[in-house]
């Protein structure tokens, strides 16, 4: 497990942009060094900005995106089509605008396709196991967004996803935020990526960084039942990447 780095950037519009190039630079390298990449998306809104401004860099083309696999760390359990996806916003913002191979994207089914969100995890999971070969797929990034209750991917404060181990996707009934039916990967299947990204924005998110990020630093003592983003680890890097206004209650911890 590594341990936690922060960078804060000055203004949203520098996060967003400093967040994209990174994002293009560790899938280029990643692919100098094994031949092909994968990301794991995230859904919320700076992530909807993130994937705009990858699709609008000129430094896009150091990525073959047609070796990028393209996972999902959560999605709303909705039906195909339905805006509140996930998908629906990464496909448009980043997607659709990339040469990608359409077979190497991965997105979470949804109602209709499956009965349930167990269901849905079940495939999901045998998806992975599908292009990994029988394992886990190792991920190069793993982007996540921070809910202002702290939530990471679908897994939320105190709900008992939080505590399940087996299996590594999971379906979610409860969720405090609509819709309430959600399809997310476990805690310990996020932290078998080797970089985990955080990506928080604006005042609406400072309380939560504050309370995440503090308690992996030991300055505040939330769990990761109370706090899920205090758990997240990658294997190689972990990157809390705010701006200003994310950060601003980091400075009194
Ligand atoms: O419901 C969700 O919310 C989080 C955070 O979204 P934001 O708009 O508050 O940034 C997101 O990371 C997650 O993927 C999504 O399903």
């Amino acid at each position: 497990m590594s341990a936690p780095s922060l960078v804060i950037h000055p203004t949203q519009q520098v996060l967003v942009h400093g967040v994209a190039g990174r994002l293009i630079n560790a899938l280029a390298d990643a692919q100098a060094r094994r031949g092909e990449a994968s990301v794991v998306l995230t859904g919320g809104r700076v992530a909807a900005q993130v994937y705009a401004a990858v699709a609008a860099s000129p430094a896009r083309d150091a990525v073959d995106w047609a070796r990028v696999h393209f996972w999902w760390g959560d999605e709303r359990f909705v039906p195909a089509g339905d805006e509140d996806r996930n998908e629906i916003g990464a496909r448009a913002a980043l997607l659709n605008a990339l040469p990608v191979d359409q077979r190497n994207v991965h997105p979470i089914p949804g109602q209709g396709a499956f009965a349930d969100p167990q269901e849905a995890a079940a495939h999901y999971e045998s998806e992975l196991k599908r292009v990994g070969e029988g394992d886990w797929p190792t991920f190069d990034v793993l982007l996540l967004g921070v809910g202002e209750d702290a939530h990471v991917a679908s897994l939320f404060p105190h709900h008992e996803a939080l505590r399940v181990v087996e299996p590594a996707v999971l379906g979610v009934h409860g969720s405090p935020k609509p819709p309430p039916m959600r399809v997310t990967l476990s805690l310990g299947a996020i932290n078998s990526a080797r970089e985990v990204w955080l990506v928080a924005s604006g005042p609406g998110k400072a309380d939560a960084v504050a309370l995440a990020y503090g308690s992996v630093m030991g300055s505040r003592q939330a769990s990761v039942e109370e706090a899920p983003a205090s758990g997240v680890r990658g294997t190689e890097a972990t990157r809390w990447l705010l701006d200003a206004a994310a950060s601003a209650r980091l400075s009194s911890e």
